[in-house]
């Protein structure tokens, strides 16, 4: 096997030979030819940490203390309402599309409630359960050294995952972040979220507001895609000239349920695997230098 980690028991393939093969095209344009293109809650971040639930970046804004009591709860009355909904394999992405947008609204309508100021987003993200998967210095330092961009593509909250990389010293300059970002008044409270929303399953180039970035960086016509739902397939809609394109799927939660459909769409499936041992493989691979 080209990259000994696609040997691990989390790994499955539907078409282990086409994998082989966009691995090895991947690498014959080496890393200036690359582009990484990635969701970040739940494929970034960890699912799990000691049998625990990790936070996603709502989560992390959630569970503070900038947050009433009666706030949090009702924000975990919508989570546990639409998450279902979001991870479940018998609705269509048409079916729960409305339902998301739904989600998202109600959600941050009540976090604008809540007077958050800005200037303690830095600690709530301290004082968080959030966790980056294993190997993460790994795969943002070599993405850094080899001058590779990494375009972060997140239905979560853009000022928390900014701070959750910062805060581990990782937020380099080849990283690019499109999602939510909040809106302040001149005193630092929020007071609501700029642009168009961004939810589960409209990332494509409806809600890319920086197509400039991917005329840029159009000789990049080799990506890997890293996400965990259905929803992150279109995430590299924005990319003007596609060549090569590897999918890898995180299947975290309904494993049984779900891995017929993440084959389908992704072409490595890893189940439950809490690291980024496989990109980093196939990273070293392509970057090696002999
Ligand atoms: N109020 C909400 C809304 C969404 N979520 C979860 O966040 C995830 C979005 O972030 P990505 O980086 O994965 O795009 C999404 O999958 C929802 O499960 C939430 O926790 N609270």
């Amino acid at each position: 096997m080209i990259i000994p980690e696609l040997g691990k028991a989390t790994v499955r393939m539907r078409d282990p030979e086409k994998v082989q093969g966009l691995i090895k095209a991947l690498q014959k344009g080496r890393e200036k030819k690359l582009q990484v293109i990635s969701d970040f809650d739940m494929t970034l971040s960890r699912f799990r940490f000691n049998g625990e639930r990790c936070p996603t970046c709502h989560n992390i804004v959630d569970n503070s203390s900038m947050i009433s009591e009666d706030c949090r709860k009702k924000l975990k009355d919508l989570f546990n309402i639409y998450y279902p909904i979001e991870i479940d394999p018998a609705k269509t992405i048409k079916e729960k599309y409305p339902l998301m947008v739904e989600w998202w609204t109600k959600a941050h309508a009540l976090l604008c409630e809540q007077k958050i100021r800005k200037d303690k987003l830095q600690q709530a993200v301290k004082e968080s359960q959030a966790k980056l998967r294993d190997g993460f210095e790994q795969f943002f330092n070599s993405l850094h050294r080899n001058e590779v961009p990494l375009f972060i593509f997140s239905a979560g909250i853009g000022d928390i995952l900014e701070e959750i990389i910062s805060q581990a010293g990782l937020f380099f300059p080849n990283v690019k972040v499109v999602s939510n970002y909040m809106d302040f008044d001149d005193n630092g409270v929020l007071i609501g979220f700029k642009g168009e929303m961004i939810h589960t399953f409209n990332k494509d180039n409806s809600v890319l507001r920086d197509t400039e970035y991917f005329k840029q960086i159009s000789e990049r016509s080799n990506v890997i895609l890293l996400g965990d739902t259905v929803g992150d397939l279109t995430m590299a809609d924005g990319v003007t000239s596609v060549e090569n394109i590897l999918k890898i799927g995180f299947l975290n939660d309904k494993v049984e349920e779900q891995t017929e459909l993440f084959l389908q769409s992704y072409d490595i499936v890893l189940i439950k695997d809490e690291t980024l041992d496989i990109a980093n493989g196939i990273l070293q691979y392509i970057t090696a230098k002999n």
